[in-house]
């Protein structure tokens, strides 16, 4: 198995978005999974400290003002070493964000710092829908953190009209050509458009605490105000798997990746390339516009398999499924001429954190059409 990596997501969203009524909901609904919190004004924050990552210990507030520019690479790496670390028993990482800081800063930190459990997990913007408007002409700089997302929730949809939410909709889409857009109200987004839910072995779970979110289940069961929302909910989102015993095709594979669709916003599982690297299943990972291997041996006697999940909004389940197929290697002679082809493997080394280098001129703005940022 290859070591497990914690998802850092940057929450950030003008004064009044909604970050901490998302943030609050992802608490609620977070399936087991322990979340760690950084915020740059704790106060604000409306919750119980229990309910963050279950331990107070574990929870790291940087105090006042803008968050980075209070806090420096090698800071926030401290904290991310921290968190991360196996024995703070964190899965997911948020670092909420005022407007007023630069996103792609943040994100640079992550991407560039040396943390070795941490993977990046994307930059989710909230945009108030009834302030949108007025947002952007007081804070031009809006539109740019918006064409940078991995994910943008237009916040507060119930207080615009029909047509004003197709508006600014297709405002988003200008701005940001591609990038997923989830519309949601008091932040209810699908947790699993950020996270997995957690799985921990039987024992562990019997042993564990009572959490907040039991608690808080046992103590709201008729008073749940997401249990009615499940069906916009799930509507919100799409998965789609796919599996595969032939090998991946490595060129075929980069291919379909580098011109991944606009909306799926997701994707992890496993890859086999066959012949292309015998020893190894390659875990994959990406949220937005980024995207990780980590390879890891094998186990013994483990079947071979390619397994799938797709996450996204407004995907084509069918073309999906089609492109991967065609991705897969089924004669095994092609199979063994693709790994011949030394250089076949080297579109997906590039995205092997340990092999490369930090890219000092990331940028996370390159669109969809731009090239994918190295991972450091
Ligand atoms: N009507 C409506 N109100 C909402 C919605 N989401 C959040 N609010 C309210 O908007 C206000 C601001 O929400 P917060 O979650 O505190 O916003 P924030 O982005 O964390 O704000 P700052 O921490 O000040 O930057 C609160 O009163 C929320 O209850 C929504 O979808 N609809």
């Amino acid at each position: 198995m290859s070591r497990k990596q914690i998802p850092v997501v940057v929450l950030t969203g003008f004064l009044g978005s909604g970050k901490t009524t998302l943030l609050n909901h992802l608490l609620r609904r977070r399936a087991g999974n322990r979340i760690a919190v950084v915020v740059n004004d704790f106060g604000a924050i409306e919750i119980d400290t229990m309910t963050v990552a279950g331990q107070v210990g574990s929870t790291v507030s940087l105090g006042n003002g803008c968050l980075c520019c209070a806090v420096d690479a090698s800071e926030l790496d401290g904290y991310l070493e921290r968190l991360t670390r196996p024995s703070a028993r964190i899965d997911i990482v948020v670092i909420e964000a005022s407007g007023l800081a630069e996103p792609q800063e943040l994100v640079r930190m992550i991407l560039t710092g040396d943390h070795p459990h941490a993977v990046y997990g994307g930059l989710v913007q909230v945009v108030d829908a009834a302030e949108f408007d007025a947002t952007r002409a007081r804070h031009p700089e809006i539109d740019r953190h918006i064409s940078i997302a991995d994910l943008v929730v237009l916040n507060k949809t119930d207080r615009v009209a029909e047509t004003e939410h197709r508006r600014i909709l297709a405002t988003l889409d200008g701005l940001g050509p591609g990038t997923p857009v989830v519309s949601a109200t008091y932040g209810r987004i699908d947790p699993e458009l950020l996270f997995d839910p957690a799985v921990r072995p039987d024992e562990e779970e019997k042993a564990r605490q009572l959490s907040f979110e039991d608690l808080y289940e046992d103590a709201h069961p008729a008073h749940d105000d997401h249990a009615s929302h499940d069906g916009h909910l799930h509507a919100a989102y799409e998965s789609v798997s796919f599996t595969a015993g032939a090998p991946m095709n490595p060129r075929r594979l980069m291919a379909f990746l580098d011109s991944r669709p606009p909306g799926l916003y997701r994707i992890k599982g496993f890859v086999d390339f066959g012949p292309a690297d015998p020893a190894n299943r390659y875990a994959l990972h990406a949220v937005g516009r980024a995207l990780r291997f980590h390879p890891a041996p094998w186990g013994r006697g483990e079947e071979r398999l390619t397994q799938l999940v797709l996450i996204g909004s407004g995907i084509d389940r069918e073309v999906l499924l089609k492109e991967l197929h065609a991705c897969q290697e089924t004669e095994p002679r092609a199979a063994r001429d693709a790994a011949a082809d030394q250089s076949g493997m080297w579109g997906v080394l590039r995205y092997v954190p340990d092999l490369t280098e930090p890219e000092p001129g990331y940028e996370t703005g390159s669109g969809p059409e731009g090239p994918e940022p190295d991972m450091p």
